[in-house]
């Protein structure tokens, strides 16, 4: 079976984070240029978005709490509510607050660990559309009790994030450095070590950047090729590239699995008009089928 592609929402400037809830059979997602966090519900076709105050870049729910989200607005981590619908989020309270020391840096990819730990990394700030303060970033892990421990310094802009359990391993990407970070993971602690690199844009000539990734049953990563039109499917174990997915956006940021089989990648994109004009379907998030994967449910935050 072929892969096949569909435009499930309307163009945003900037979709990140995309997040799928398996309890809910509903995406979440963000756009950050917009300053909105976004729904889609495919059983429905519903795609709802409400404002907030600053810069969201991830939408995760909290477990337990229904209607209640971890979404970071520039460099804080707070708490929302939102019941779904159009303009409804309130912000309930600030969890965390990072780089005070930078203050124009702001938070980009973050994903939950599979004990409900929040992995966040930061970036430095876009003075010029494409153009950033390098090496400003660092990447964060926020415990339940909302304990903020730094785990990694001088990035420029943190991307990808996600776990292999049978391997132990935690993938990360630095997006100017054009390559995929592994770290050994310890599940019990959520300490991370030993990071190397486990594939390189520039060993398989490929153009672009590095966005959001996530990762299949198989182990197997698959990556939003930003200012490369495409997912990238890729064996982190071998370095790998295994696939390459067309997809009709110049900027892809991010994907993951959903669907009720969790076999259905969903893909985000952006149309920042840096330069040249991005026309839609640039800035939709996309449907992808048949590819042959399925990936995990997406963890929870379990802020307490
Ligand atoms: O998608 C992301 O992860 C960031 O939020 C974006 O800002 C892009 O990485 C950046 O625009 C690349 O040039
Ligand atoms: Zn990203």
């Amino acid at each position: 079976m072929a892969p096949e592609l569909k435009a499930v929402t309307g163009p945003v400037t900037l979709g990140e984070g995309p997040h799928w809830d398996h309890e809910e059979q509903a995406l979440y997602f963000v756009s950050i240029f917009d300053y909105t966090v976004n729904k889609y519900v495919p059983e429905t076709g519903k795609h709802t978005k409400a404002k907030l105050e600053g810069m969201p870049t991830f939408i995760i729910p909290i477990e337990g709490k229904k209607h209640h989200f971890a979404i970071s607005l520039n460099r804080k981590v707070v708490e929302i509510e939102w019941d779904g619908e159009e303009n409804t989020a309130k912000v309930v309270r600030t969890i965390a607050e990072v780089d005070q020391d930078v203050p124009n840096n702001r938070f980009n990819d973050a994903k939950a660990d599979p004990r409900g730990r929040l992995f966040a990394g930061t970036m430095g700030h876009e003075y010029a559309p494409g153009k950033f303060d390098l090496k400003k970033g660092s990447l964060y892990r926020i415990d339940p009790d909302g304990s903020t421990h730094k785990l990694a310094t001088d990035i420029d802009i943190s991307n990808g994030l996600c776990w292999d359990l049978d391997e132990k391993a935690f993938y990360f990407a630095d997006s100017f450095e054009y390559t995929i970070r592994r770290y050994d993971y310890d599940v019990n602690t959520g300490n991370i070590s030993n990071p190397r690199n486990v594939f390189a844009y520039k060993d398989h000539q490929l153009e672009g950047i590095v966005d959001g990734m996530t990762i299949d049953t198989d182990g197997n990563l698959w990556v939003a090729n930003f200012d490369g039109n495409r997912v990238l499917k890729i064996d982190p174990k071998k370095g790998k590239l295994l696939e390459k997915i067309p997809i009709p956006a110049l900027q892809v940021t991010s994907a993951t699995f959903g669907g009720p089989a969790l076999d259905v990648l969903y893909v985000t994109s952006a149309c920042m008009n840096r330069g040249e004009e991005q026309l839609p379907p640039a800035g939709s998030t996309f449907k992808l089928t048949g590819l042959n994967a399925k990936g995990h449910p997406n963890n929870y935050v379990r802020f307490q």
